[in-house]
C-alpha cells in the first residue's frame, strides 16, 4: 500500500455496505465531513530553504506520554465490525508505533484488554480513555475506575455530542444495532445491568468540575469548536483541547477542524496542548495542522480502513505511511524539528496567497 487513500479503497471493498457507511458516514448532507478534508486542500505550504541538518526530531510529550510523532490515534467506536481482532489489533499497532491511543468508550473490546495487548507489545504503551459523561455518576465513576485500574493516563471527555447525531446512512440501511456477538464491552457489569451509552443534553460545567475533583488522570475536552469554550476550558483547569468536528458526524454546519482551529490555538495561548482530529489524511496535513498551533493530530477513519483491510498489519501501516510522509514533508519544508513548524509557513491556495 502506497498511501492511506488505497487503504481505505480495500476497506470499501472487504466490509458490508451497512458498516462501511456507518464508519465512513457523517451527519446529514455531511458538508462538515466533506469540508474536514477539502479545507486542508485550500490551504499551501511555504516552504523554509537551508535547513542545514539531516537530524530531523518529531517525538512529543503529549501530557506525560512520549509520542514518537505528532500523530495520535483518535476514538472510534466498535473495531470489531471492521476486523474480527477489533481493538486488541488496533491496540498492539498502536503500541508498536510508539504513540498514544485513545480508546473509545464505545469499545467492543474492555479497556482492560486493550491495555493488556498494548503492553504486551510496549510495557509503556500510552493509553487514554475516552468518556462520554453519564447523567448517572456511579456509572461515570465507575468507568473512570475502570479506565484508570487499566493504566490510562489520561481521560477524554467527548463534549460535542449533547445529542445523537442524524446519520442518514445509517437510517437508509436501518443499521441500529451491532451483529450478533458484538457489544460495548465496557458497558457490561454497571450498576443496574448492562447500559447503552447515553448522550444527554442536561450535562454542564458542573459535571465537568465534579469530574475534575474525582480523579487525578489530567482531563481533556474533546469536540471544542469555539473559541470561548477553549478559554473556559483552560480557565477552569482543564488539561488539553481537543479541536474536532466528531469527523463530521454531530453538527453538520460547523467548519472544517482545520479552519477552527487557528483561533482556538490563539486563545489557548500554549497554555495546555491544544490537539486537533479530522480529514488528516497525509503526512502534509500533520504539517499544516501543527503549524497552525496544534501540538498533535489524531486520525479516525483511516485507522478503521487499515484494520478493514488487514487488521493489525493495516493499523500499522497507516502509521508508518503517515510518519513516513510527515517526516519527509517536514524535511521539504526545511524543518529539523515540530519548533520549525511556524505559522508564517502556511497560506491560502490560489491568487489571495499573499494575504493571508
Ligand atoms: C465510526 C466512527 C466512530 C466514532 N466513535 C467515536 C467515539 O466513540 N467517541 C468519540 O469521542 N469520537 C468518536 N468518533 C470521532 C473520532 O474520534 C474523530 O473525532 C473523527 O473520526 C476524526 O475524523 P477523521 O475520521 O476524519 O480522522 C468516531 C468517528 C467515527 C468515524
Ligand atoms: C454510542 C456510540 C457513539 C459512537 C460515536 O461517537 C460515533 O459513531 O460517532
Amino acid at each position: 500500500m502506497i498511501s492511506l487513500a488505497e487503504l481505505h479503497e480495500v476497506a470499501r471493498q472487504r466490509l458490508a455496505p451497512e458498516h462501511y457507511d456507518y464508519f465512513a458516514g457523517g451527519a446529514a448532507d455531511e458538508i462538515a465531513l466533506e469540508d474536514n478534508e477539502q479545507a486542508f486542500r485550500r490551504l499551501a505550504l511555504l516552504p523554509r530553504i537551508l535547513p542545514g541538518s539531516a537530524r530531523r526530531d518529531v517525538a512529543v510529550n503529549l501530557l506525560g506520554a512520549w509520542a514518537s510523532m505528532p500523530v495520535f490515534v483518535s476514538p472510534t467506536a466498535f473495531h470489531r465490525l471492521a476486523h474480527s481482532d477489533g481493538e486488541l489489533a488496533t491496540a498492539r499497532a498502536v503500541a508498536a508505533a510508539r504513540t498514544v491511543l485513545i480508546a473509545s468508550m464505545a469499545a467492543t473490546t474492555t479497556i482492560g484488554d486493550m491495555a493488556a495487548a498494548a503492553r504486551a507489545v510496549d510495557p509503556d504503551a500510552a493509553l487514554w480513555f475516552q468518556l462520554y459523561l453519564q447523567s448517572d455518576t456511579e456509572v461515570t465513576d465507575l468507568l473512570v475506575r475502570r479506565a484508570t485500574d487499566a493504566g490510562c493516563t489520561a481521560l477524554v471527555v467527548t463534549v460535542d455530542s449533547p445529542v445523537f447525531g442524524h446519520h442518514e446512512r445509517d437510517r437508509r440501511h436501518g443499521f441500529t444495532d451491532l451483529p450478533e456477538g458484538l457489544a460495548a464491552e465496557n458497558m457490561r457489569d454497571l450498576p443496574g445491568g448492562p447500559r447503552n451509552i447515553e448522550m444527554s443534553p442536561v450535562l454542564s460545567w458542573d459535571d465537568l468540575e465534579r469530574l475534575r475533583a474525582s480523579t487525578s488522570l489530567p482531563l481533556v475536552l474533546k469536540g471544542v469548536l469555539h473559541p470561548e469554550d477553549a478559554r473556559l476550558a483552560v480557565e477552569r483547569g482543564f488539561d488539553g483541547i481537543l479541536v474536532s468536528n466528531h469527523g463530521g458526524r454531530q453538527l453538520d454546519a460547523v467548519p472544517a477542524s482545520i479552519d477552527a482551529l487557528p483561533r482556538i490555538a490563539e486563545v489557548v495561548g500554549g497554555r495546555v496542548p491544544v490537539l486537533l482530529d479530522g480529514g488528516v489524511r497525509r503526512g502534509t496535513d500533520v504539517v499544516i495542522a501543527l503549524a497552525l498551533g496544534a501540538t498533535a493530530v489524531g486520525i479516525g477513519r483511516p485507522v478503521l480502513w487499515g484494520l478493514a483491510a488487514d487488521g493489525e498489519s493495516g493499523v500499522r501501516q497507516v502509521l508508518e505511511l503517515l510518519r513516513g510522509e510527515f517526516d519527509h514533508a517536514l524535511a521539504l519544508c526545511g524543518g529539523r524539528g515540530l519548533a520549525d513548524l511556524t505559522k508564517d509557513l502556511v497560506t491560502v491556495r490560489g491568487p489571495e496567497v499573499g494575504k493571508w
